[in-house]
């Protein structure tokens, strides 16, 4: 039988998004506070005469099953290739500030080194699948900053969990760059070391995501959901994801983003709802050989 293994692609999100400035090329400079998320896609693969994708899940509607998905292109960076059968379970929404193509991305990248036995991609050729390619493939809770290729470590995080909710608009994270006017925004602070939850979470709250005001005027409806959020029960804080317009509630307790995330599915079935830890550090649980 022919080897295979399975990689999980989490969830990236944004705690902290600053914009800082504006790159010759356009793209913007960057402060971000990135951690995972224990719910994302499942990427499985088999050793095969040739590469292939199919595309499964609940929100597999939508995804490019050809070239254009991040998954094939990510296989494509292995030269000479390491030919292979993959199916990618989606469960995360795209384009939704999450990073799910990112994130599956680098589960590619992570499957075929354990089935090729091959090395890496440099990081050079990883910015060319995209800016958040090298923190997905990290997989820690990093400082992310220049446009994404400047990953530092920080401190250990407490527990905390997160809601996530997306209410199923597509806000183009090119459109919401665009329509950003001010590009030279204040740093983000080094990240201290915290002493519980609470202190994470009050250090949390004075810093911002500066995309949420661009993506607020393109999708009302990001407002809806932040206040929704707000006055959940445990809630120490509401913001958006990265571009938009996934956003997310942080709590000190499990128990109480259960709650959020079942009374907020409740009020509103049309969203995309989920509860889920913020995950450590430990990159390594994130692919298991299966044979
Ligand atoms: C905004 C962030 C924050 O983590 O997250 P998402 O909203 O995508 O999840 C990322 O920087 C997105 O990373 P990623 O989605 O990989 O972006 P890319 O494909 O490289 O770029 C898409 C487009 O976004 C703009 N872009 C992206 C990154 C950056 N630092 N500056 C930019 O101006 C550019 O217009 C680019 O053409
Ligand atoms: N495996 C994939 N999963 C989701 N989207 C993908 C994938 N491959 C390519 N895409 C394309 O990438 C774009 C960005 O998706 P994604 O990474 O999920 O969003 P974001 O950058 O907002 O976090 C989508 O418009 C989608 O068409």
């Amino acid at each position: 039988m022919s080897k295979t293994a399975e990689a999980f692609a989490p969830a990236k999100v944004n705690l902290t998004l600053h914009v800082t400035g504006q790159r010759a090329d356009g793209y913007h400079l960057l402060e971000s506070l990135v951690v995972f998320a224990g719910v994302g896609d499942r990427l499985r693969g088999q050793l095969a005469p040739e590469t292939r994708l199919t595309v499964t899940g609940p929100r597999a509607a939508g995804v490019p099953t050809g070239d254009s998905n991040l998954v094939l292109k990510a296989a494509r960076l292995f030269r000479p290739e390491v030919p292979v059968a993959l199916t990618l379970e989606k469960h995360l929404p795209a384009a939704a500030g999450i990073g799910g193509g990112s994130s599956d991305a680098a589960a590619c990248l992570r499957l075929l080194a354990q089935l090729g036995g091959r090395a890496l991609p440099p990081q050079a050729a990883l910015l060319t699948l995209g800016a958040d390619v090298p923190v997905c493939l990290a997989g820690d809770p990093l400082r992310m900053a220049g446009i994404g290729e400047d990953l530092s470590p920080v401190p250990e995080l407490p527990p905390l969990w997160l809601v996530l909710v997306n209410p199923g608009v597509d806000v183009p994270t090119p459109a919401v760059f665009r329509a950003l006017t001010n590009k030279t925004n204040p740093p983000m602070p080094d990240v201290p070391a915290f002493a519980d939850a609470g202190a994470a979470l009050a250090w949390l709250a004075v810093q911002r995501n500066d995309l949420e005001a661009p993506a607020r005027a393109q999708a009302p409806v990001i407002d809806t959901v932040l206040a929704a959020l707000a006055v959940q029960p445990g809630c120490g804080l509401a913001r958006m994801s990265g571009s938009g317009a996934t956003c997310f509630g942080l709590f000190a307790e499990a128990a109480a983003a259960a709650a959020a995330a079942g009374a907020l599915a409740r009020a509103q079935p049309g969203w995309w709802v989920t509860a889920a830890p913020v995950l450590g550090r430990a990159p390594d649980q994130l692919i298991r050989a299966t044979t």
